[in-house]
């Protein structure tokens, strides 16, 4: 059966849970297994993926092995750098349902905006044409800056529902974040335990969790539960799994928070990951 997790609206009407599974590195039948073990013994419904991370056909070997029916999940994969051009980018569309062998997925988003590239508002459009197919459901982005969303939405008139962007203690976004509360766009945050290497280690946090009788982990995903941000921590234990999605039962105060977003950085980003040059392919 496993936990039940609180659910949030989109602005296009679409409705996806507060926390959901990475599933980076997760591949095969180890990660077909772990995937599937987060659906039906630990309560998770919103999966991760993307076309890069080459596990959309583990993602949806995981959604075929499960028992919880599919219009109950709400599965993402995203659109390569490469494929950003608009006849590229509608066969990606289809070719990531392939992979997965899946007839739609719920959540489809632009991975990187890749400026220099320029091809993004291309990519778009294709996505927008995807949901009008009924091959995608919501559409969104990844690692957009203002600038970048406000240029879709002066040249298709859509804006995505939700921007998934680096986000943790070390990195807190506060700008951008309210840039999209502003406008109505939902955060999702990735890396949100920043892929647990120092910051499990933070004394501030530790303090924080020792409190309250928690672990590290779960006080930063509490955080960004707070902070309305839908994290997606990777997992491939079931014990921390479950650990990770086990944090609706208490709730930080706003010394705590503001602890937790004091240890943001100015070089806080994991891999120097700048969207505004950065490009991934
Ligand atoms: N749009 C984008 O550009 C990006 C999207 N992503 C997405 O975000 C997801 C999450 O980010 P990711 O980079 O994986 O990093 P996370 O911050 O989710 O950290 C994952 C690491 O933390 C470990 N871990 C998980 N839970 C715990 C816990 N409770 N205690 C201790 N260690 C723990 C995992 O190990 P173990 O598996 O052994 O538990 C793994 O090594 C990705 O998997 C991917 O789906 C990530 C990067 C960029
Ligand atoms: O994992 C992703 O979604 C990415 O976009 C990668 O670039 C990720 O940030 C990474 O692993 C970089 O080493």
């Amino acid at each position: 059966m496993g936990k039940s997790v609180p659910e949030i609206t989109l602005n296009d009407g679409f409705t996806l849970p507060v926390i959901g599974l990475g599933t980076y590195t997760l591949k095969g039948d180890q990660g077909a297994s772990a995937i599937q073990n987060a659906i039906d013994d630990i309560g998770y419904r919103l999966i991760d993926s993307a076309y890069n991370y080459e596990n959309e056909g583990t993602v949806g070997e995981a959604v075929r092995r499960s028992s919880v029916p599919r219009e109950e999940l709400r599965i993402t994969s995203k659109l390569p750098g490469r494929y950003q051009e608009y006849k590229k980018a509608v066969f990606t569309i289809q070719e990531s349902l392939y992979r997965a062998n899946l007839d739609y997925y719920d959540l489809y988003l632009i991975h990187w905006p890749n400026p220099k590239q320029d091809n993004y508002v291309e990519a778009w459009q294709a996505l927008i044409e995807g949901k009008k197919q009924g091959l995608i459901r919501s559409i969104g982005v990844c690692n957009f800056l203002p600038e970048h969303i406000e240029r879709l939405e002066k040249e298709t008139g859509i804006k995505p529902s939700i921007n998934q962007i680096e986000l943790h203690p070390f990195f807190n976004q506060e700008e951008q974040r309210k840039w999209h509360e502003e406008n109505n766009i939902k955060t999702q945050s990735w890396s949100p335990l920043a892929r647990s290497n120092e910051v499990l280690q933070n004394n501030t946090i530790q303090k924080i969790a020792y409190d309250h009788n928690k672990s590290v982990s779960q006080v930063i995903l509490r955080w960004h539960y707070q902070l309305s941000a839908i994290a997606i921590p990777k997992s491939s234990s079931s014990a921390r799994q479950l650990e990770n999605i086990s944090i609706f039962d208490f709730t930080l105060d706003e010394r705590e928070m503001g602890l937790i977003s004091g240890l943001t950085r100015s070089e806080g980003r994991i891999n120097n990951q700048d969207p505004a040059i950065y490009e991934e392919f």
